[in-house]
Protein backbone atom coordinates (compact mmCIF):
# COMPACT_ATOMS: atom_id res chain seq x y z
CA UNK A 1 0.00 0.00 0.00
CA UNK A 2 0.98 3.83 -0.85
CA UNK A 3 2.34 5.65 1.93
CA UNK A 4 4.24 8.55 2.85
CA UNK A 5 7.76 9.29 2.31
CA UNK A 6 10.28 8.66 5.17
CA UNK A 7 13.02 11.12 5.35
CA UNK A 8 15.78 8.25 5.00
CA UNK A 9 13.61 7.31 1.48
CA UNK A 10 14.51 10.38 -0.24
CA UNK A 11 16.38 9.95 -3.91
CA UNK A 12 19.44 11.03 -3.07
CA UNK A 13 20.75 12.14 -6.42
CA UNK A 14 17.34 13.91 -6.45
CA UNK A 15 17.95 16.10 -3.06
CA UNK A 16 21.68 16.54 -4.30
CA UNK A 17 20.56 18.48 -7.33
CA UNK A 18 17.49 20.39 -5.64
CA UNK A 19 20.02 21.08 -2.85
CA UNK A 20 22.22 22.56 -5.72
CA UNK A 21 19.54 24.75 -7.18
CA UNK A 22 18.79 25.78 -3.29
CA UNK A 23 22.08 27.00 -2.87
CA UNK A 24 22.43 29.38 -6.31
CA UNK A 25 19.06 30.61 -4.55
CA UNK A 26 20.40 31.57 -1.52
CA UNK A 27 23.28 33.08 -3.25
CA UNK A 28 20.82 34.75 -5.53
CA UNK A 29 19.10 36.75 -2.71
CA UNK A 30 22.47 37.49 -1.39
CA UNK A 31 22.48 35.48 1.63
CA UNK A 32 25.59 33.71 2.80
CA UNK A 33 25.06 30.31 2.54
CA UNK A 34 28.22 29.62 4.88
CA UNK A 35 26.68 30.91 7.77
CA UNK A 36 26.02 28.48 10.74
CA UNK A 37 22.22 28.44 10.76
CA UNK A 38 22.24 27.80 6.67
CA UNK A 39 24.71 25.16 6.61
CA UNK A 40 22.69 22.52 6.07
CA UNK A 41 19.45 24.74 4.72
CA UNK A 42 19.48 23.73 0.97
CA UNK A 43 19.36 20.07 1.85
CA UNK A 44 16.46 20.94 4.41
CA UNK A 45 14.76 23.02 1.69
CA UNK A 46 15.32 20.05 -1.12
CA UNK A 47 14.07 17.34 1.35
CA UNK A 48 10.67 19.31 2.29
CA UNK A 49 10.11 20.07 -1.52
CA UNK A 50 10.35 16.54 -2.47
CA UNK A 51 7.78 15.93 0.36
CA UNK A 52 5.65 18.39 -1.12
CA UNK A 53 5.45 17.39 -4.00
CA UNK A 54 5.57 13.38 -3.36
CA UNK A 55 1.79 12.92 -4.34
CA UNK A 56 3.34 12.62 -8.26
CA UNK A 57 4.77 9.16 -6.69
CA UNK A 58 1.60 7.98 -5.18
CA UNK A 59 -0.88 6.07 -7.37
CA UNK A 60 -4.56 7.23 -6.00
CA UNK A 61 -7.05 4.80 -7.96
CA UNK A 62 -4.62 1.85 -5.94
CA UNK A 63 -4.91 3.80 -2.84
CA UNK A 64 -8.99 4.07 -3.13
CA UNK A 65 -9.04 0.24 -4.67
CA UNK A 66 -7.27 -1.10 -1.87
CA UNK A 67 -9.96 -0.96 0.41
CA UNK A 68 -13.13 -0.86 -1.63
CA UNK A 69 -15.75 -3.02 0.21
CA UNK A 70 -19.11 -4.71 -1.32
CA UNK A 71 -22.12 -2.47 0.93
CA UNK A 72 -25.82 -1.93 -0.17
CA UNK A 73 -25.99 1.31 1.64
CA UNK A 74 -26.74 3.58 -0.72
CA UNK A 75 -26.91 6.93 1.06
CA UNK A 76 -25.27 10.15 1.00
CA UNK A 77 -21.63 9.44 2.61
CA UNK A 78 -19.99 12.52 3.78
CA UNK A 79 -16.34 13.56 5.21
CA UNK A 80 -15.79 17.11 5.79
CA UNK A 81 -13.71 19.60 7.36
CA UNK A 82 -10.10 17.35 5.49
CA UNK A 83 -7.38 19.52 6.10
CA UNK A 84 -5.04 20.18 2.84
CA UNK A 85 -1.87 21.90 1.92
CA UNK A 86 -0.93 22.43 -1.06
CA UNK A 87 1.59 24.43 -3.47
CA UNK A 88 0.54 26.45 -6.41
CA UNK A 89 2.12 26.31 -9.40
CA UNK A 90 2.18 29.51 -10.16
CA UNK A 91 4.78 30.96 -7.13
CA UNK A 92 5.17 27.99 -5.43
CA UNK A 93 3.78 28.87 -2.61
CA UNK A 94 1.31 26.82 -0.04
CA UNK A 95 -2.42 26.92 -0.31
CA UNK A 96 -4.37 25.51 2.39
CA UNK A 97 -7.86 25.31 3.97
CA UNK A 98 -10.31 22.39 4.16
CA UNK A 99 -11.77 20.00 1.51
CA UNK A 100 -15.36 18.56 1.89
CA UNK A 101 -16.25 14.97 0.20
CA UNK A 102 -19.41 13.26 -0.35
CA UNK A 103 -19.85 10.21 -2.20
CA UNK A 104 -23.28 8.06 -2.32
CA UNK A 105 -22.71 4.41 -3.52
CA UNK A 106 -23.31 2.10 -5.71
CA UNK A 107 -22.91 -1.27 -4.46
CA UNK A 108 -19.39 -0.08 -3.27
CA UNK A 109 -18.20 1.68 -0.01
CA UNK A 110 -14.66 2.70 0.63
CA UNK A 111 -12.17 3.34 3.57
CA UNK A 112 -13.46 6.60 5.09
CA UNK A 113 -9.72 6.94 5.75
CA UNK A 114 -8.86 6.63 1.63
CA UNK A 115 -10.52 9.61 0.74
CA UNK A 116 -8.26 12.34 2.83
CA UNK A 117 -5.44 9.98 1.80
CA UNK A 118 -6.32 10.92 -2.07
CA UNK A 119 -6.55 14.55 -1.20
CA UNK A 120 -3.09 14.53 0.07
CA UNK A 121 -1.92 12.52 -3.19
CA UNK A 122 -3.20 15.42 -5.24
CA UNK A 123 -2.64 18.39 -2.99
CA UNK A 124 0.85 17.16 -2.90
CA UNK A 125 1.78 18.09 -6.46
CA UNK A 126 1.82 21.37 -7.90
CA UNK A 127 -1.76 22.71 -8.19
CA UNK A 128 -4.01 25.19 -8.62
CA UNK A 129 -7.32 25.15 -6.34
CA UNK A 130 -9.77 24.21 -9.75
CA UNK A 131 -7.39 21.55 -10.55
CA UNK A 132 -7.04 19.58 -6.95
CA UNK A 133 -10.94 19.59 -6.94
CA UNK A 134 -11.21 18.28 -10.18
CA UNK A 135 -8.80 15.73 -10.36
CA UNK A 136 -10.24 14.25 -6.84
CA UNK A 137 -13.92 14.40 -7.90
CA UNK A 138 -12.37 12.34 -11.00
CA UNK A 139 -10.78 9.70 -9.35
CA UNK A 140 -13.43 9.33 -6.75
CA UNK A 141 -16.28 8.95 -9.65
CA UNK A 142 -14.27 6.69 -11.96
CA UNK A 143 -12.65 4.28 -9.47
CA UNK A 144 -15.68 3.76 -6.80
CA UNK A 145 -18.23 4.50 -9.62
CA UNK A 146 -20.65 5.94 -7.13
CA UNK A 147 -24.18 7.13 -7.42
CA UNK A 148 -22.51 10.63 -7.20
CA UNK A 149 -19.94 12.77 -6.09
CA UNK A 150 -19.35 16.00 -4.73
CA UNK A 151 -15.93 18.08 -3.87
CA UNK A 152 -16.03 21.08 -1.85
CA UNK A 153 -12.60 22.90 -1.43
CA UNK A 154 -12.14 26.50 1.06
CA UNK A 155 -8.84 27.48 1.09
CA UNK A 156 -6.32 30.32 1.02
CA UNK A 157 -3.74 31.21 -0.77
CA UNK A 158 -0.38 32.78 0.69
CA UNK A 159 0.78 34.44 -2.34
CA UNK A 160 -2.66 36.55 -1.97
CA UNK A 161 -1.94 37.27 1.48
CA UNK A 162 1.85 37.36 1.82
CA UNK A 163 2.62 38.54 -1.52
CA UNK A 164 0.69 40.33 -4.68
CA UNK A 165 -2.53 41.93 -3.66
CA UNK A 166 -1.69 40.56 -0.08
CA UNK A 167 -5.54 40.10 1.31
CA UNK A 168 -5.56 38.39 4.39
CA UNK A 169 -8.84 37.51 4.56
CA UNK A 170 -9.93 36.15 1.21
CA UNK A 171 -11.32 32.24 1.00
CA UNK A 172 -11.83 30.97 -2.21
CA UNK A 173 -14.08 28.29 -2.79
CA UNK A 174 -14.04 25.53 -5.90
CA UNK A 175 -16.81 22.93 -6.15
CA UNK A 176 -17.43 19.78 -8.00
CA UNK A 177 -20.46 17.88 -8.45
CA UNK A 178 -21.33 14.59 -10.72
CA UNK A 179 -24.16 12.36 -11.00
CA UNK A 180 -26.75 12.56 -8.52
CA UNK A 181 -24.96 15.31 -7.00
CA UNK A 182 -25.48 17.13 -9.98
CA UNK A 183 -29.58 17.44 -8.70
CA UNK A 184 -30.13 20.56 -6.74
CA UNK A 185 -32.17 19.05 -4.32
CA UNK A 186 -29.12 16.85 -3.35
CA UNK A 187 -26.30 19.03 -3.76
CA UNK A 188 -28.45 21.09 -1.28
CA UNK A 189 -28.71 18.22 1.14
CA UNK A 190 -24.98 17.87 0.87
CA UNK A 191 -24.54 21.89 1.24
CA UNK A 192 -26.69 22.07 3.85
CA UNK A 193 -24.49 19.13 6.00
CA UNK A 194 -21.43 20.62 5.31
CA UNK A 195 -22.36 23.79 6.24
CA UNK A 196 -23.45 22.50 9.85
CA UNK A 197 -22.01 22.02 13.04
CA UNK A 198 -23.67 18.99 14.14
CA UNK A 199 -19.88 17.82 15.01
N1 LIG B 1 -7.22 30.32 -10.70
C1 LIG B 1 -6.21 30.19 -9.84
N2 LIG B 1 -5.30 31.15 -9.76
C2 LIG B 1 -4.32 31.00 -8.85
C3 LIG B 1 -4.21 29.92 -8.00
N3 LIG B 1 -3.12 30.10 -7.20
C4 LIG B 1 -2.58 31.28 -7.59
N4 LIG B 1 -3.30 31.84 -8.58
C5 LIG B 1 -3.17 33.09 -9.33
O1 LIG B 1 -2.28 32.94 -10.41
C6 LIG B 1 -2.17 34.22 -10.97
C7 LIG B 1 -0.85 34.40 -11.69
O2 LIG B 1 -0.93 35.66 -12.29
P1 LIG B 1 0.31 36.50 -12.86
O3 LIG B 1 -0.18 37.88 -13.22
O4 LIG B 1 0.98 35.69 -13.92
O5 LIG B 1 1.30 36.52 -11.61
P2 LIG B 1 1.63 37.72 -10.62
O6 LIG B 1 2.19 38.88 -11.35
O7 LIG B 1 2.50 37.16 -9.54
O8 LIG B 1 0.19 38.10 -10.06
P3 LIG B 1 -0.25 38.72 -8.67
O9 LIG B 1 -0.43 37.61 -7.69
O10 LIG B 1 -1.56 39.43 -8.97
O11 LIG B 1 0.84 39.67 -8.22
C8 LIG B 1 -2.42 35.20 -9.83
O12 LIG B 1 -3.60 35.92 -10.13
C9 LIG B 1 -2.65 34.27 -8.61
O13 LIG B 1 -3.58 34.81 -7.69
C10 LIG B 1 -5.21 28.92 -8.11
O14 LIG B 1 -5.20 27.90 -7.41
N5 LIG B 1 -6.18 29.10 -9.04
ZN1 LIG C 1 0.25 31.57 -6.37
Amino acid sequence: MSSYKNLEEYDQEVTKEVQEKYTSILNGIGEDVSREGLVKTPERAAKAMQFLTQGYDLDPVKILKGAMFKEDYDDMVIIKDIELYSLCEHHMLPFFGKAHIAYIPNGHIVGLSKIPRIVDVFARRLQVQERLTHDILECINNTLKPQGVAVVIEASHMCMMMRGVQKQNSVTTTSGFRGQFEKQETRNEFLKLISSHLS
